[in-house]
Parts: structure tokens; sequence; C-alpha cells
């Protein structure tokens, strides 16, 4: 079976533009998997495009009824080996669903389908909506098919986005809530919290320089989530993101609601980057590229691990060095250009929606889900490091440990330089923690 590395965010995009084209197939004919793909066959869709629709069609949602979110569990996080030809979707969903798909699939004539579409029932908050990446993320999860409820929340100028998002004739039902008053209102409830509150670099600045207004920030919106919503997945992307989640961890710890296996630190940028940027220099199909990237986020803290790209390739050591330094630096890239506009918004909220998304199945019941993210780890000496994660009901069900053994002698040596620096930035933020509630 061929392996489908296709990105969720692709796929329902895929089934999105279909039925766009198509408005009326709904309403006249059920989509089941097989119509589908003659649709796509008529068109002259490729037909792993038209495969991976079918895969996601045939993932079972919870209704409300079902249990959605079990208890949380405290244990460490198991390690697991990930097979070489697993992507990030899983090697089993993709190629088992397209058996069942095939198999099941009825005939033409028959109008009994075993197919379920999506079942939008999930909850979402947008914390810091009003923003450069705030507002074209709350776009991409009004798109989404599984969210029922989009939360909007910024100190200001989150009506105006919420009434223009809300026009959308997307499941969602789109709510707007300004200043600290109506936080705890915002949160009740949500299955899945995104922070993307706080300031963006300038040119010349590091991430680091954001620490003494964004580590405040993220604190206070933190403390409000453990308040209100302590079950919830919670996707931290305010920057410096190797600090601010040390930071939203001590916060739940004091609170008494810490999970680790629901804090993630948003890295999706940099393996949406890599993969680009691999596909471009070795003239890759883009849709086949995946580019595990570990570490941090943050100039040499980010590791792409491009000894491990899928499919494989092989790089001079000048291209390792250069794709290296690329994705390092394609965050200064953006903001370089930006010219002190801001850094990367309209990525990374294509980035941050596709980790929702992935998120979003896993609460749905979907087993095989893989993303690379930032989160509490025992794969190296550091508390936190960024690696692929399996991600199920409960958050991270398992850290893919075999994707850092046989690196390459260069990504060894990067491995080892980046530990110091990763590791003053978590210190940084639990120390900043620790200072406040003494303070207190
Ligand atoms: N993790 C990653 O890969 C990336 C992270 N970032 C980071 O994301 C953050 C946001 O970037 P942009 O959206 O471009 O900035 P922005 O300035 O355009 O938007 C930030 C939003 O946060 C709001 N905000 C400020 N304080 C708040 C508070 N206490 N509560 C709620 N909302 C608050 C502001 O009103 C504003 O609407 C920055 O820290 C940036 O460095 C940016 C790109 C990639
Ligand atoms: O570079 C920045 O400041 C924003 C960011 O994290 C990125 O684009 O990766």
């Amino acid at each position: 079976m061929e392996r489908n590395q296709t990105n969720p965010y692709q796929i329902h995009t895929l089934q999105r533009i279909f039925l766009c084209k198509n408005p009326s197939f709904l309403t006249e004919n059920p989509p089941s998997p097989l119509s589908f793909i003659r649709n796509c066959a008529r068109k002259g869709w490729v037909y792993k495009m038209a495969a991976t629709y079918a895969s996601t069609f045939s993932v079972k949602s919870t209704s409300s009824a079902g249990p959605r979110i079990s208890p949380m569990q405290r244990k460490p996080f198991s390690s697991i080996n990930l097979s070489p030809k697993s992507s990030f979707l899983g090697s089993q969903s993709q190629s088992s669903l397209l058996v069942s798909h095939n198999t099941k699939a009825p005939k033409s004539s028959q109008r009994s389908y075993s197919y379920m579409p999506p079942h939008a029932s999930y909850k979402v908050a947008v914390l810091g909506a009003g923003g450069g990446i705030g507002q074209p993320l709350s776009l991409l999860i009004k798109m989404s098919p599984l969210v029922s409820a989009l939360n909007l929340y910024d100190i200001a100028n989150v009506k105006g986005v919420a009434a223009d998002l809300s026009h959308c004739n997307t499941p969602s039902v789109v709510v707007d809530f300004t200043g600290a008053a109506q936080l705890a209102d915002c949160l009740k409830g949500v299955d899945v919290v995104v922070i993307p509150a706080g300031v963006p670099r300038k040119p010349g600045m590091t991430r680091d320089d954001l620490f003494n207004i964004n580590a405040g920030i993220v604190k206070n919106l933190v403390e409000a989530v453990a308040d209100n919503c302590p079950e919830a997945f919670v996707h931290i992307i305010s920057n410096p993101v190797n600090s601010t989640v040390p930071i939203a961890a001590e916060v739940l710890k004091r609170k008494g609601v810490y999970n680790p296996k629901k804090l993630f630190g948003v890295t999706t940028l940099d393996v949406v980057r890599a993969n680009t940027f691999v596909a471009d220099k070795k003239n890759l199909k883009l849709i086949d590229v995946d580019v595990p990237v570990i570490g941090g986020h943050a100039g040499i803290t980010i590791l792409p691990l491009l000894s491990k790209t899928k499919p494989e390739v092989s790089f001079s050591e000048k291209e390792v060095h250069e794709l290296t330094v690329r994705i390092q630096n394609a965050g200064t890239e953006v903001v370089e250009a930006k010219a002190g506009a801001g850094s990367a918004t309209l990525s990374m909220a294509y980035a941050a929606a596709r980790f929702v998304e992935s998120s979003l199945r896993a609460l749905d019941g979907d087993s095989d889900v893989y993303e690379c993210a930032y989160v509490q780890s025992d794969l190296t000496e550091l508390p936190f490091f960024a690696s692929r994660v399996k991600l199920g009901r409960n958050g991270v069900e398992a850290v893919i440990s075999n994707e850092i053994e046989g690196l390459s002698e260069y990504e060894e040596k990067a491995l080892e330089a980046l530990k110091e620096e990763l590791k003053a930035s978590i210190d940084k933020g639990v120390a900043f923690v620790n200072k406040q509630t003494v303070a207190a």
C-alpha cells in the first residue's frame, strides 16, 4: 500500500473544495467515499487525493452522547517506536481505511451508506483572536467540520472579527469575549484552547526579547484556563515558546491541574517550513515530504532531522547545513521581510490550524494521529523537548523515541549544541513563575 502523508488540513480542504464545487452533492447524494472517488476520477483528480478523502470520511465521530474525554492520567508518557513506514497520519489508518472503503463501498444504485460524516461537537477557544495570527487562525478553525463552538477572546478588537466570521456558513457558532472580565465565560467547557496572545518580534530582536511582556500574558491566561477548563488541550503559540510552555506548566502545577499530556508548545510551523524547503530543494512532490523537527522553537534549538526525511532522500553536507540554517532562521526571514510589521502570521495560522485539527481528530477517536510538538518529555535530559508525538483522546499517548536514534553526525552535534540554550530557556520560564509566586 502506498504510504500517504497528506496532512489533516489538506484532507478537510479537499472535502470542502469538492463540496463547494458540488453544492447539491450533500443533499441529493450523501457523499459516500465511492461516489467522491468517481467524481474525482471524472475530474481527473489523482487517486491519492480521493483515497485521502475516503479515509477521513471513514473516521467515526464520537456523538455528543459518547465519552468525549476520559479522566486525566498522570502517568509519564510511554515512548514508542514509529515504523519507518508511518507518517504523522500513521500508516495503518490510511491503508486500513482504504481497504475498508474498497470492501464496504455500496453499489452506486444503493442508498445505504456505512459512512458517518464528521460530527461537529468540539468547542475551541482562541486567546489573542484579534491579532495577526488570531484572525486567520480563527477563520481556518471556523472551517473545521469538527468544531461546534468557536470562542474568540482578546483584550480589544475581537467583536468585529467574530461578527465577520460568524457569517461563514460552517457549523460552528462564533462568540466574542473582550477583556479579563469575560475570559472565564470564554473558557467554560472548552476542549482546545489556542494561545497566540502576545507581542511579536521586530527586526533585530530574538524571541527571548519578547519574554518580559509575553511571560506575564501567558501566565495570566493559563491561570484562567486552569480555573475554567482544566481538562482542555492547551496549545501555546506565544513566544518564546521554549519558556512560555514551562511557564504554563508551572502555573497549572500550582493550580493542581497540570496534565503534561495536554500541554503543547506549537512547533508545527517548523515542520511545515522544513517540508516546504526540502520539497523545493530536492524537487519532490510537496504532499509526500515529511521532515521531523525536534528540540525547541528558537534559533539553534530548532533541529530538523533531515536524515529522517520521508521519502528517503540523500543530501550533501552543504545541503544539510544550508537547509538546517534556513529552517532555523525562517522566522527571522519573515520578520525581516515584514520590516517592523510583525512576524509570521499566515503560515503560522495554517500550521496552528493543522495542529488544532489533529488534536480534534485525536479527541474524536482517530487512533492514528502524529504531530511534532514541544511537550514535557523524557527523550533527553531536558524536561521539555519537541519531538513527534502520538495524539489520542487524553493528549500525548506516546513520545516517538526512535526518531532521535541513529542520527547523522551533523544532527548528533546539533542536538548536543542546542541543549544548553534550551535548558536556559526552560529554567528562565520556571524561575519566572517561582519569583511571581514568592512575590504574591
Ligand atoms: N509558535 C510559533 O511558531 C510562532 C509564534 N508566534 C508568536 O505568536 C505571538 C502573536 O503573534 P501575532 O499574532 O503576530 O501578534 P499580534 O500583535 O498581531 O497579535 C497578538 C494579539 O494578542 C492580543 N493580546 C495581547 N495581550 C493579550 C492578553 N493579555 N490577552 C489576550 N490577548 C492579548 C493583542 O491584542 C493582539 O490582538 C507572538 O508572541 C509571536 O512571537 C508567531 C509566529 C510563529
Ligand atoms: O520568528 C518569530 O518571531 C515568530 C516565530 O516564532 C516564527 O515565525 O517561527
